[in-house]
């Protein structure tokens, strides 16, 4: 017996990470190889964005995906978040070379106050969201605090991305395989100012802190490098971020629907006020995922390099959330 399919609304769907994105979620590596899902596209109402999704329909078709449902084109968060029991917000404006993503709240902030808006008037009670869109943590609070009658706890920003970028670093550091990593959180705000923290990780059991044994390297190599990694890439590449952005929000909506198996991941999750960071304050934790649902790993040892690091992200994320009342 096939399961039902369940509904998959993804906004920028004809943007860069859109394209690199719906591909991977039809052929079943979000959700399963076994579960089937109708794709729910938002572009924006303009005839040449409309135009381009329907492009990108066309070649998800071409594909012939055995679990592709079904597929929707929308220009109306209304239409789009229909019944939705997962939600990829990624349609907003990427910055260029020499911004900071804080800089799109301008333009990016109220997209995801009609978008929370519309959650909270059509998706599933139960609706997983995922904001990708920059700057991520703000705009997920945003998108949280304009749905009032969904839970709290559904709403979710793309820390991942930093996640899977310190992994890679650690590996490349100590020589090790990426997949052996455990128990490696990033704290805070998708900005120069997160915190990745490999004091608890092991491979293999064994501690990476001590594998490692240079807080000079912790401090002035490690940390900026996954700080500044999004900004690195569009100078590389002229263009910000998109497979690795795209494989992130895989990683992210996988592991909260299939569960972790007990492995530490980083989502940024309205707060409790766990670890000292104000209730609902979208902030990058490390969570264990099991049966749909997150879990916080609460009672790490947080010394006096990491509180100040913690401080530093805190204030930063307070300001740009006392920037967007207005929006709320
Ligand atoms: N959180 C992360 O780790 C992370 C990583 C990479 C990129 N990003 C962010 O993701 C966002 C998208 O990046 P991209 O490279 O795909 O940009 P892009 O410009 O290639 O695509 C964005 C798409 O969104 C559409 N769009 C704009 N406003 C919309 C709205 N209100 N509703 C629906 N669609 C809308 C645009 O028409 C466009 O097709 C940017 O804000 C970028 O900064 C975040
Ligand atoms: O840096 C950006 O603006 C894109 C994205 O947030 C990233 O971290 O790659």
């Amino acid at each position: 017996m096939s399961k039902k399919p369940v509904r998959v609304a993804v906004t920028g769907a004809a943007g860069q990470i859109g394209y690199a994105l719906l591909f991977r979620i039809a052929s079943g590596e979000m959700l399963g190889k076994d579960q089937p899902v109708i794709l729910q596209l938002l572009e924006i109402p303009d005839e040449k964005a409309q135009k381009a999704l329907k492009g990108v329909m066309m070649e998800l078709d071409d594909c012939a995906f055995p679990l592709l449902a079904g597929m929707e084109a929308h220009g109306d968060p209304m239409t789009a978040f229909k019944d939705a029991d997962y939600a990829l917000l990624v349609g907003s404006r990427p910055r260029g070379p020499g911004m900071e993503r804080a800089e799109l709240l301008a333009v990016n902030g109220a997209i995801f106050t009609a978008q929370g808006k519309a959650l909270n008037a059509v998706a599933s009670r139960n609706v997983k969201v995922l904001v990708v869109g920059n700057p991520a943590n703000t705009n997920a609070y945003i998108a949280m605090k304009s749905a009032p009658d969904l839970p709290r706890k559904n709403f979710t920003a793309m820390l991942r991305l930093d996640h899977n970028r310190a992994a890679s670093q650690i590996a490349a550091k100590t020589g090790k395989a990426v997949a052996d990593i455990e128990k490696l959180v990033v704290w805070g705000n998708h900005s120069p100012t997160m915190y990745a923290d490999y004091r608890f990780a092991t491979i293999k059991g064994d501690s990476v802190a001590k594998m490692i044994n240079d807080q000079e390297w912790n401090a002035n190599t490690f940390l900026p490098t996954v700080g500044k990694r999004g900004a690195a890439i569009i100078e590389a590449r002229g263009l910000s971020s998109a497979a690795s952005a795209a494989n992130a929000a895989i990683d992210h909506m996988r592991d909260w629907a299939l569960g972790t198996n007990g492995k530490w991941v980083t989502m940024g999750i309205p707060s409790d006020g766990q670890y000292g960071i104000p209730k609902d304050t979208m902030f990058g934790f490390p969570v264990t995922c099991e049966n749909g649902e997150y879990k916080l790993v609460e009672g790490l040892e947080i010394d006096a390099f990491s509180q100040e690091r913690i401080n530093k992200t805190l204030e930063e994320l307070q300001g740009e959330q006392a920037g967007v009342a207005h929006l709320i």
